[in-house]
């Protein structure tokens, strides 16, 4: 009871603010875009910590991908046998690619010019092997038969927003007589001022929203454009309409029923998005990966620049166009350090190759702390598998110490930071299996590529002990810590659910805190990355992505401000409702 008091005392102060801020830009709070691109708003507790807090699960984002094969123009050598008409089947192949952006849902939407119903959808929830029954040679067939097309645009989900169930899976397909007005489309990513769009959408008395996302906002907003427009669809004017108003990160792919296909990318390029364009054949992910493996090489991808769409049409073929005004990028650095696939190049910088350089980060860091005996025989690395594997090896190579496999990973077992509620901790749990044979009597140096929650130390520390036989245990992470909550596709928006901030209050690493956490997960030693050594693996310069969950300074307004929302409710418990729902819910009440 106290709590919920205290949030609302903290929420209407908020919204106070909001009204203040509303009023100094002269801009309605219920009609008028927050967002202005590329500005920075800135201008059992001890033993297990976390354990005893009730947090909202982490998630990671979803993946888009899109194939078109264009008529009268020769045909591509990536067409299967099936020839140009049903290149929507190499689709279901692209988002096993990226089925590591998100396992809640899959769907696709097809275009097929000689059927009836011109764009088809197919969406659940369960992974893409098991939303297209790929196990199932020939029910996967008479599916990709029943979902023929010459273009596709596809998605696999994680919620960052709203539910789990298959009323949340995308695409979400918008039916209407008008063939202009027929379109489908899927987007990563999480709209910030979801809230204010919800409550600008809902004011004309003319709008019902039947779900509670910002994938239902963002199909309505362009609906609403389209319906001002008694021709052709100029997809460039309605993205320019739409995405004024909208604070946030959004990678989006649409297919409309007059065969166009757009593709488009934020203005700030948090979320990556790649594409080729060979021919007749154009294709884009959310990760290069789903492309090499099409048989593009690396030199034939390219990253779509920040606030710039690529719009296929069936009579004009290929164009790419500026929506919105750009200025520097701002791309998720997170991706480079846990979420993208190893193999993936983002926005020109290699995955792999940034994960080698943060392990010689660490390796650099550990000769200069002197803390653990390097050139003894019983000191030995290993990696917590997957994500952290390339950094270790690396970190390793640079020490000259042997990097081993002392944690079996199940290979069976998926993410666990992509697991919901009591299911993740479970799994974390069962995941990886010590192995005696490589740890027992040793001094490891285990390297992590994030903490985000402590989940997985938590689970795994006193089982590399009492399994593994360890005699000393020094935890090294390639990433800073994790103090502010994400509003831009990762499903960390608040602050109650992250480690760190309990230990580092404003990302300061001293070395007392560091032991401390060391101390209270049952560790040696703790040492994390600095903030400065993430642009330095990265390769690209620091005010060029986007840090603010390890620094607490966003690239967008909205962002700035749920951030000042979450730190206020602090310590409230919220029904584990995100802070941008929170908000939302706050701003329908009142
Ligand atoms: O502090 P936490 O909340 O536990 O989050 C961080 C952990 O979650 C991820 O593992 P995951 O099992 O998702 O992925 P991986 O096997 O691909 O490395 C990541 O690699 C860390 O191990
Ligand atoms: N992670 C994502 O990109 C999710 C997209 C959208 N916000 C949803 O929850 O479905
Ligand atoms: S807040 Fe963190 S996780 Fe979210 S987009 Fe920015 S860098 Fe990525």
């Amino acid at each position: 009871m106290l709590a919920r008091v205290r949030f609302a005392v903290c929420f209407y102060a908020d919204l106070r603010i909001l009204e203040d801020f509303k009023l100094s830009r002269g801009i309605d709070l219920r009609g008028t875009p927050l967002y202005k691109p590329g500005t920075n708003a800135s201008q059992d507790s001890a033993r297990h910590p976390g354990n005893s807090v009730d947090m909202s699960e982490i998630h990671h984002e979803c993946g888009v991908a899109a194939i078109y094969h264009l008529s009268g123009r020769g045909r591509s050598p990536m067409c299967t046998e099936d020839g140009p008409r049903q290149i929507s089947r190499l689709l279901p192949r692209m988002l096993l690619d990226i089925q590591n952006r998100g396992q809640l849902a899959a769907g696709m939407t097809t275009y097929d010019p000689d059927q009836p119903r011109l764009l088809r959808t197919r969406k659940d929830v369960g992974t893409v092997t098991e939303v297209f029954r790929l196990n199932h040679r020939a029910k996967a067939e008479s599916l990709m038969k029943s979902l023929a097309g010459r273009a596709a645009i596809g998605h696999v989900r994680y919620a960052t927003c709203g539910q789990d169930d298959r009323s949340y899976a995308q695409p979400f397909e918008r039916k209407h007589i008008h063939k202009r007005k027929w379109f489908s489309f899927c987007f990563n990513g999480q709209l910030s001022n979801y809230g204010l769009l919800k409550e600008r959408l809902l004011a004309d008395g003319d709008h019902h929203l039947t779900l509670d996302t910002d994938t239902e906002i963002i199909l309505h907003e362009f609906a609403r454009q389209m319906s001002q427009s008694p021709t052709r669809i100029n997809w460039i004017d309605v993205l320019k309409q739409t995405t004024a108003g909208f604070d946030g990160a959004y990678s989006l792919a649409v297919l409309t029923a007059e065969g166009e296909m757009i593709v488009a990318r934020d203005p700030l390029g948090i979320k990556p998005m790649c594409y080729v364009h060979d021919g007749p054949l154009f294709a884009a992910a959310s990760e290069s990966v789903a492309l090499l493996n099409l048989g593009f090489s690396n030199e034939q991808i390219k990253s779509l620049p920040p606030g710039h769409a690529i719009i296929i049409d069936p009579e004009t073929g290929f164009r790419m166009e500026r929506f919105a005004e750009t200025e520097d990028p701002k791309h998720c650095f997170f991706e480079w350090i846990y979420f993208a696939n190893v193999a993936s190049t983002l926005d020109e910088q290699s995955v792999y190759l940034s994960r080698t350089r943060l392990g010689e980060e660490l390796a650099r860091a550990e000769r200069e702390l002197d803390r653990v005996a390097l050139d003894c025989p019983d000191t030995i690395i290993v990696p917590v598998p997957d994500t952290s594997k390339a950094a270790a090896d690396s970190m390793a190579y640079q020490l000259s110490i042997p990097c081993r496999e002392g944690l079996i990973r199940n290979r069976y077992a998926g993410r666990t930071f992509i697991e919901g509620g009591t299911a993740r901790k479970a799994k974390a749990a069962t995941k990886y299996t010590p192995l005696r044979e490589v740890m027992e009597g040793k001094r490891i140096i285990l390297v992590e590529d994030s903490i985000v929650r402590s989940t997985t130390m938590n689970v795994l520390l006193d089982r590399i002990r009492d399994v593994g036989g360890a005699k000393e245990i020094h935890v090294r992470v390639a990433c800073p810590p994790i103090i502010a909550p994400c509003f831009y596709g990762i499903d960390m928006s608040t602050i109650d659910q992250l480690i760190a901030p309990k230990y580092f209050p404003n990302g300061k690493l001293t070395d007392e805190a560091q032991q401390r956490l060391a101390d209270d997960l049952g560790a040696d030693s703790l040492r994390y990355l600095p903030v400065e050594a993430i642009a330095r693996a990265i390769g690209k310069p620091s005010d060029h992505l986007c840090q603010a969950c390890v620094t607490g300074k966003y690239p967008t307004v909205c962002g700035q401000h749920l951030y000042q929302i979450a730190l206020d409710n602090r310590g409230c418990k919220l029904n584990n409702k995100r802070t941008y729902e929170q908000l939302a819910a706050a701003l329908s009440q009142g």
